[in-house]
């Protein structure tokens, strides 16, 4: 099978041929490049009309040559996400092709291809994908027929931010490679690192970043650190992933995966877990018509294409709304939680001895960051950790006691608390126990910061009545929440909702069939939620529909 891929949702107007039985790629791209600014979307899509003509008339000449007078099989376009004026532009090309062609039109999700093209070069099984590119950054891991967001950007994508910082210094777009070129002579300077759970967000520190640089900080310190620690927190994250769902592979894609110092960090910490990691080479990350071509041969060899009357472009198209047709269900990257209650733990973040009794909690130095910032980061968290324990308990939250705390050496000892977590065992009254949890510590002005699956641990039990019984069917397990490196104390409704968010997307993100789960969260906490619950529930949903495409 042979495909003409075409892409053109922003920048790139880009043309490939895939030939699936040799695994040759051929790409002709054509870039826009704005005067000033960032891309203005008018600009864009003229860059299209002019040039997505010209690239694909080269693919298949090149084609014809090689391949003789029928040179594909069929015709794969970028639906989005992606500026409205380019996508119909390329969309009205790809059906017009297809008509001349006489061959099927496949849809391709862009973000769904950043990742395929990964996994297809490195042929991982179940990899975890991070995608880094200019409008996006997100988390994905396969499961159950669909690509699930593990963790996303709550604002803007990783390389507009970056660019937005290049614009307010002056530079042109785009910005990314220039941060990269004055980063190498540039100093560590402290900024904002924003994680919760596997969610991130880069608003404070790029306002940060233009701080600094108006206040006089050297453009080239202001550069590096902006890399130490948006990298850093991408490889948090994505270590977070592989930890939580048990996957051994990372695969990286879009634009941004173009800078070396992310792929050295993200290199870095699979090495130190034992995972394998894998970026494609450069012309595979940026936006390029390749990874469109590719995925389209998959998706046409399983028959998964369009007819024109319903081939309409998307915008907003996420990346778990398509419907994974090419891939058996296999390999999915849901591994639920360990039961190795003896031994050692081995978190994102930590190694946890357990021995029944106590809970040794170590946050070793990671290596892939700058030292500064890991040594601020596992003081700030074990101290604050520390604290949070004895709070959430004070506020009626059930968490291991703490019996030591060595803030140097970065140690926590701990209560032993509950069997197994709930990510081994997730059931709808073990969920509502959490959901009353958290409406607890809400209530009391904290948030968790990282409610996962894992962080819950279970231990089967008596109800707050002291007789054991059954809930909803199940028995009653009584959760324990552990883990709280990333808590704090707020007032904010939306670090309220996040926190459920991050919860309810790790039941998702790991189980099957997780909506009766999800309901019973939502149920524990409009029961123990004392008036707020509503409120907290109303913007987890504006979170949830929030578009991410800016
Ligand atoms: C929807 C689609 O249009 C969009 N495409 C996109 O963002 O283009 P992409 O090629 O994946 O990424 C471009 C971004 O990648 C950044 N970039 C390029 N080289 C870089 C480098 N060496 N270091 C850091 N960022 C880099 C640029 O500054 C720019 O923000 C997307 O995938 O989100
Ligand atoms: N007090 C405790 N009692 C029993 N088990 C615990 C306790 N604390 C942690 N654990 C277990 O060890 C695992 C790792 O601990 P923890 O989540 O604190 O480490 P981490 O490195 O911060 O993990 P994460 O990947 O969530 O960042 C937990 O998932 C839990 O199962
Ligand atoms: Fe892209």
């Amino acid at each position: 099978m042979r495909v003409l891929g075409i892409e053109g949702t922003a920048w790139c107007a880009s043309a490939a041929v895939y030939d699936a039985e040799t695994d040759a790629v051929s790409i002709h791209s054509d870039a826009y490049e704005p005067d000033s600014g960032g891309i203005h979307p008018r600009e864009a899509a003229e860059h299209m009309g002019d040039a997505v003509p010209r690239v694909v008339r080269t693919a298949l000449d090149d084609a014809r040559e090689a391949y003789g007078a029928d040179p594909v099989d069929a015709v794969a376009f970028s639906r989005g996400p992606g500026l409205g004026p380019c996508l119909r532009i390329v969309a009205t090309a790809a059906r017009a092709l297809a008509a001349t062609l006489d061959v099927p039109l496949v849809g391709v999700n862009h973000m769904v291809a950043h990742l395929e093209i990964g996994r297809h070069r490195s042929g991982f099984d179940a990899p975890v994908c991070l995608n880094a590119s200019g409008a996006n950054a997100h988390l994905l891991g396969y499961h159950d027929g669909r690509y699930r967001v593990l963790g996303e950007t709550m604002d803007t994508g990783v390389g507009n931010a970056i660019d937005k910082f290049t614009r307010h210094v002056g530079w042109s777009h785009p910005g990314g490679p220039k941060v990269e070129e004055h980063a190498k002579s540039g100093e560590y300077v402290d900024l904002p690192y924003v994680v919760k759970g596997m969610d991130f967000s880069f608003s404070g520190i790029m306002s940060a970043a233009k701080q600094a640089y108006d206040d006089g900080v050297p453009v080239e310190d202001v550069c590096f650190s902006l890399q130490e620690h948006v990298f850093a927190m991408l490889a948090e994250v994505s270590e977070r992933a592989l930890s939580l769902t048990g996957a051994d592979e990372l695969v990286l894609g879009g634009g941004v995966g173009q800078n070396e110092r992310l792929r050295e960090m993200l290199a870095g910490m699979c090495e130190a877990r034992g995972a394998a990691f894998y970026a494609p080479e450069p012309r595979f990350l940026r936006d390029n018509a390749g990874m469109i071509a590719v995925l389209g041969a998959k998706m046409a060899a399983a028959g998964d294409t369009l007819p024109v009357s319903e081939s309409a472009v998307d915008p907003d198209y996420r990346p778990d709304e398509v419907a994974v047709t090419w891939r058996d269900d296999a390999a999915s990257v849901a591994v639920a939680g360990g039961r190795d209650d003896e031994g050692v733990r081995r978190g994102a973040e930590a190694t946890v001895d357990l021995d029944g009794e106590r809970a040794v909690k170590r946050r070793l130095a990671k290596e892939y960051r700058h030292p500064t910032l890991d040594a601020t980061l596992r003081r700030e968290r074990t101290v604050g950790e520390a604290r949070l324990l004895a709070e959430a308990r004070r506020a009626g939250v059930p968490t291991p006691l703490v019996r030591d705390a060595d803030v140097e050496g970065s140690t926590l000892t701990l209560q032993y608390v509950g069997d197994r977590d709930l990510a081994a065992d997730p059931t709808a009254a073990g969920a509502r126990r959490v959901g009353r949890h958290l409406a607890r510590l809400h209530t009391a002005g904290l948030v968790h910061g990282d409610p996962t699956t894992r962080n819950v641990r279970v231990v089967d039990g008596a109800d707050e009545g002291g007789a054991a019984r059954e809930v909803d069917g199940d028995r009653a397990p009584r959760p324990f929440l552990v883990d709280f490196g990333l808590g704090y104390a707020t007032d904010h409704v939306e670090d309220y909702a996040m926190d459920l968010h991050v919860f309810e997307q790790s039941l998702v993100g790991t189980t099957d069939g997780a909506e009766p789960l999800v309901d019973a969260v939502e149920a524990g906490y409009r029961e123990a939620g004392d008036g707020g619950s509503e409120r907290v529930l109303d913007r987890l949903r504006t979170v949830e529909g929030r578009g991410r495409y800016r």
